[in-house]
């Protein structure tokens, strides 16, 4: 396989059946050593499935797969040391205390720096003196967390990771994934939202039944966002501004939408750059614009509203199906 060395993670053509249910159809990734990179996608993508795969908890069908310049079935322990991993399901129904229990995934995770189970649990405010089973799912999930995090693993293999989180412990997670990145540490993370992964994430990857839709940055899908604009400008110039909206490409709607005292102002849809519609109508006489932020989370909704079956009609891919291509 074409691998390089600063890849955590390269899979090729992997495919993973369940009996008759094929529930990833040839799936290629690349993720960089020291990214977050972010898998989004509705019930059933099969992002639960690519992760497992990587931790070889499961075994592909066919394709190829590297974790760390290794293959995960030859991996072992010592593979499995170098990953820390929030399986999306946690099973913690346990007698025993939160310490003891991390104690003892200490013992195979691997070395544990003294004190930075009790600083995780500090920051992410559990109670490690309880029995496990005892807590709240958020607070179980904090003690799944915790394990993942706490041997400083090279690379982070985190299964909906904000699931059952409130907003304040969310934030203090990300700026967890913010300080794992800049200490070199990988993150793989999923979930169904982009809203969750947004923020952290350089890189996502959308997954639509078990085929990718879509890669990009976060950046480039802002970029080609489609934006509402509003543009105030001097009543002598309206007929200009008119024109100027009509004619320009990736603008759309162009509609009256309020006049001011001595001033006119437009609303329409932007498909297109920024840049390009800011020069084009800085030749008017502006009094005011607006450009919304765009609704990311909307574009990826389309996306998991894609309908895939022609692409099935049409024969399984298997480099993997990536409507747009990729993009970075
Ligand atoms: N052990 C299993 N046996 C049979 N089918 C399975 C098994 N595990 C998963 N599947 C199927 O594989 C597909 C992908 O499931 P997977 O759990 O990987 O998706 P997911 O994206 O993680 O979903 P969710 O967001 O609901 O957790 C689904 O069709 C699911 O029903």
């Amino acid at each position: 396989m074409d691998t390089t060395t600063d890849a955590a993670v390269t899979t090729r053509g992997l495919v993973k059946r369940y009996g008759a249910n094929t529930a990833l159809h040839g799936i290629d990734l690349d993720i960089p050593r020291g990214s977050v990179f972010g898998m989004i996608g509705p019930n059933g993508a099969g992002k639960t499935t690519t992760m497992r795969l990587l931790l070889d908890i499961l075994r592909p069908s066919a394709g190829e797969l590297r974790v760390l310049g290794e293959t995960p079935r030859l991996g072992g322990a010592a593979l499995r040391r170098r990953i820390g991993y929030l399986p999306g399901e946690l099973h913690l129904a346990t007698r025993v205390k939160g310490r003891e229990l991390l104690a003892h995934y200490a013992e195979i995770s691997g070395p544990v720096r003294p004190g930075a189970v009790d600083a995780l649990a500090d920051r992410l405010g559990v109670d490690l003196g309880r029995p496990v089973r005892s807590l709240s799912k958020g607070n179980k999930q904090k003690i799944g967390l915790i394990q993942a995090f706490m041997h400083e693993p090279e690379l982070l293999v985190l299964d909906e990771p904000t699931s059952g989180l409130d907003p304040l412990v969310q934030q203090e997670f990300h700026a967890m994934l913010h300080e794992a990145k800049a200490n070199g540490q990988t993150v793989f993370l999923s979930s169904h939202v982009l809203s969750e992964v947004q923020q952290t994430a350089h890189e996502i990857a959308i997954l639509k039944q078990g085929r990718i839709v879509e890669r990009s940055t976060v950046a480039a899908l802002r970029e080609d966002a489609v934006r509402h604009v509003r543009l105030v400008v001097a009543e002598a110039d309206a007929a200009a501004a008119r024109a100027t909206l009509d004619a320009l490409p990736g603008v759309s709607g162009v509609a009256p939408a309020g006049d001011g005292p001595g001033t006119v102002a437009f609303s329409a849809t932007l498909d297109a750059h920024v840049d390009a519609f800011v020069k084009a109508v800085a030749r008017l006489d502006v009094v005011d614009l607006t450009v919304e932020e765009p609704d990311l989370e909307e574009m990826v909704l389309a996306y998991y509203g894609t309908d895939l079956t022609a692409d099935a009609d049409a024969g399984d891919d298997a480099e993997g199906t990536t409507r747009k291509g990729a993009r970075r």
